[in-house]
């Protein structure tokens, strides 16, 4: 898996063979140190070229892997490779075309030159997967750009791109042509030089004033970024290694540091995310449709109808994904704001033509409806676009909740319409749910997933009942959320828990965000509150179950969230971001207590998460169960892409599977007796058949989800 050969009479070229990342497997790693070794001894070569096959250099170690340690622990080390690489007495240039990431940086860093082509990244994303670069690349790097800019590649894991590279000084050249050839021609040319400044591991690290201040500014700038995460962490305190330590005991620290992360659960997490997001790809429907057997019309061109926030979000993704889209608002002075906002956006025009008339959609391949959450409408604009849209035009809507199949009843091809579920801001969020309604043609899913990738998002093919996957899930964690503040808590506490957990943003805070007017405008379809509610109707008691008015109080008195400047928190005007206590509902929750006689009890932070947390994921169990998500892999690739669920945590599902799904029960149990009025607290029938069936593995769940009618 290592490919050796002499050119030019004196350059030993190895490439890594592994398609299609040419990842550092257990016999790419034997490979390769064969290889370094026949060119250590043989006479005839006097310098090496390390590339990778095909294209890629290397895109690290074998992720793989990482869960099976007799594969890991197979072959040669890493460390013990790059260290033969490094001690070479002949120069050794890496090659790097398409991208070298981890493990395959590492390997670059040990060479003695490195050599990029023009579009080639470079990166340490060994922290997304809940690890350090624990191959010497916590040591080595610092030790070429200075603590600073090494710190900030290791502790955000971006890709930088090979401008960027050669200006921080971590690529020697950069070539537009043939690398492999620029990087023997060089090699050449540095025969018989001097290496011993060449070796990083040499070196030492360039001096920083203020050690101690700067790296625990840096401890809590990386606490801030994921917290509760381990990862981030550890690698601040393994550049510091760098910064203070001679090599070899930096590699013994970075050593110890990587063992202990190596076997986390949150690393165990991260990996899952990595192929969840991947698999997520590898959709299939009930009729036996797969992604890879179904042929999907390619879509080139798309109408946007609605210029709100959605709508011009949408609008902007599909632009950057090289459609051309016409963007309808029949309000002129609504597009006349949107087309400045989106040309803001796109920093031009960006292949975006503006109407203020539907006909304008009449030759789109793809129509995606983002007016406001009002069915009526919806079903108006439906009725309209089937008449005037081309046929074999896919009719989608951005409803996060509302019905797919009934706006497909409105036109003459049901089986073309389907739901393409954003999430705000659209042109950033990587989520998408592609909603696929009863008669939602597989070629329809197939279009709307490629489109997705087109984009960017991470797709997920979800099947159609109200809020879908995401929402669905969601409206139980409100709900436990609004319970607890009458029960006693504040949105501090709520949110101070949620966000210790991990999510970037509570739910009282995340709410204040997105609008509190959003809900309060759900609940009055549904029929929850408003004008339908008849005035001798319990207020805390809806369709038999315990119901909290707290959301729909908060609106009637005008506190939607940021816009207004107040809702859960204060905000010091209209429109801003930093969220201060506001003594106002402190006395608001007090009141409401009183006058519906319940006694404010002390909650603590567990209590938030079980209850918030199990009821969310016991709905996602009901989810599996209704067959509105083909799997757990396929429901934690949404929370984590579209909820803000931390990636070090998995997703919910996963989350229950660590915790266990006993535990998750037993959890859910004792708090449905406490609160029997509240249903999303009763264990749904798959966790128990689950339990009962010994908690298998997640990979395993499908086994008991099976005879379940698929809503996919
Ligand atoms: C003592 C030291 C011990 C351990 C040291 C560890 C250091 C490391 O190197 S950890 C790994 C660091 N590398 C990465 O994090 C890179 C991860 N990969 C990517 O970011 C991307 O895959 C990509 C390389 C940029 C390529 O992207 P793209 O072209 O979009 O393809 P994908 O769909 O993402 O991937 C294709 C296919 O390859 C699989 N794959 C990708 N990387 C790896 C890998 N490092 N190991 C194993 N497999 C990998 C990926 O899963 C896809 O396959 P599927 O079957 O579709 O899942």
């Amino acid at each position: 898996m290592a490919q050796y050969r002499i050119v030019s009479g004196s350059v030993a070229v190895i490439s890594i063979q592994n398609p299609p990342v040419n990842a550092l497997s257990a016999a790419v790693r034997e490979g390769l140190l064969l290889s370094v070794r026949a060119a250590a001894s043989d006479p005839l070569v006097r310098s090496v070229v390390i590339s990778g096959h095909n294209g890629p250099f290397c895109g690290g170690a074998d992720i793989k892997e990482f869960g099976n340690v007799s594969h890991l622990e197979s072959g040669p080390h890493l460390v013990e490779i790059f260290e033969s690489v490094e001690a070479l007495a002949k120069p050794v240039v890496a090659a790097i075309e398409g991208f070298a990431l981890g493990g395959g940086l590492e390997l670059a860093l040990a060479c003695h030159y490195r050599f990029g082509h023009s579009e080639a990244r470079v990166g340490l994303p060994e922290v997304s997967l809940g690890l350090l670069p624990g191959a010497g690349g916590s040591q080595r790097l610092p030790r070429l750009l200075g603590v600073r800019a090494a710190l900030d590649m290791i502790v955000t894991g971006r890709h930088v791109a090979a401008g960027e590279a050669l200006k921080l000084g971590l690529l020697d050249r950069l070539t537009d042509g043939n690398t492999v050839d620029a990087a023997v021609r060089f090699a050449q040319s540095a025969e018989g030089k001097p290496l011993d400044d060449r070796r990083l591991g040499n070196r030492p690290c360039p001096p920083l004033e203020n050690i101690d201040a700067f790296f625990e500014e840096a401890l809590i700038h990386a606490r801030g970024r994921a917290r509760g995460a381990a990862a981030p962490l550890a690698c601040v305190q393994a550049v510091r290694g760098a910064a203070t330590l001679p090599f070899l005991k930096g590699m013994e620290l970075e050593k110890r540091l990587m063992e202990t992360l190596m076997t986390s659960g949150q690393a165990q997490a991260s990996r899952y995310c990595f192929f969840t997001e991947r698999g997520a790809a590898r959709w299939t429907t009930p009729t036996g449709a797969r992604w890879d057997t179904c042929r999907a019309r390619p879509i080139s061109t798309a109408a946007v109808i609605g210029l709100g926030t959605m709508g011009r979000g949408i609008t902007v993704a599909l632009a950057r994904a090289g459609l051309s889209v016409v963007a309808v608002e029949t309000q002129e002075h609504q597009l006349d704001e949107a087309q400045r906002a989106v040309s803001r956006m796109l920093k031009g025009g960006g292949g975006v033509s503006y109407s203020a008339d539907l006909q304008a959609a009449a030759g789109a391949d793809l129509v995606v409806e983002a007016v406001f959450e009002d069915m009526a409408v919806k079903e108006e604009i439906f009725k309209q676009l089937s008449s005037v849209c081309k046929p074999g035009a896919l009719l989608a809507t951005n409803t996060s909740s509302l019905d797919i199949d009934r706006l497909a009843s409105c036109t003459l091809r049901p089986e073309q319409v389907l739901g393409l579920h954003f999430f705000a801001p659209a042109h950033v969020m990587r989520l998408l749910e592609v909603v696929s309604g009863p008669r939602t043609s597989p070629q329809t899913v197939a279009a709307a997933m490629q489109l997705g990738r087109r984009m960017g998002k991470v797709s997920v093919a979800v099947g159609n009942c109200p809020g879908f996957v995401g929402n669905r899930m969601l409206k139980p964690y409100l709900e436990q959320a609004y319970f607890l503040l009458e029960e006693g808590a504040s949105p501090e506490l709520v949110d101070a828990a949620l966000e210790e957990f991990g999510f970037p943003m509570g739910v009282f805070k995340m709410s204040d965000l997105s609008g509190l007017d959003i809900g309060w405008r759900v609940r009055k379809e549904e029929g929850l509150t408003g004008p339908g509610v008849t005035a001798d109707q319990p207020m805390r008691t809806r369709r038999g179950r315990r119901y909290s008015p707290l959301g729909d109080l908060m609106c009637e008195e005008g506190r939607y969230g940021q816009k207004t400047g107040r809702g859960w928190y204060l905000y010091d005007r209209p429109g801003a971001r930093v969220a201060r206590s506001d003594p106002w509902l402190r006395s608001f929750l007090e009141e409401y207590r009183e006058r519906h006689g319940l006694l404010a009890r002390r909650i603590d932070q567990q209590e938030v998460l079980e209850r918030c947390l199990y009821a969310l994921i016991n709905e996602g169990f009901r989810v599996l169960e209704d067959g509105v998500a083909a799997s757990p892999q396929n429901i934690d690739a949404i929370y984590v892409f579209g909820y803000g669920w931390p990636k070090h945590r998995g997703g919910p599902m996963f989350y229950a599977a660590q915790v266990g799904l006993a535990r998750v029960l037993e959890g859910l149990e004792k708090y449905h007796k406490a609160h029997p009025d509240s249903p999303h607290l009763q264990p749904c029938s798959l966790l128990r058949r689950l339990v009962a069936s010994g908690s298998p593995p997640i990979h395993k769940w499908s086994e008991v989800v099976k005879g379940h009618r698929s809503q996919l």
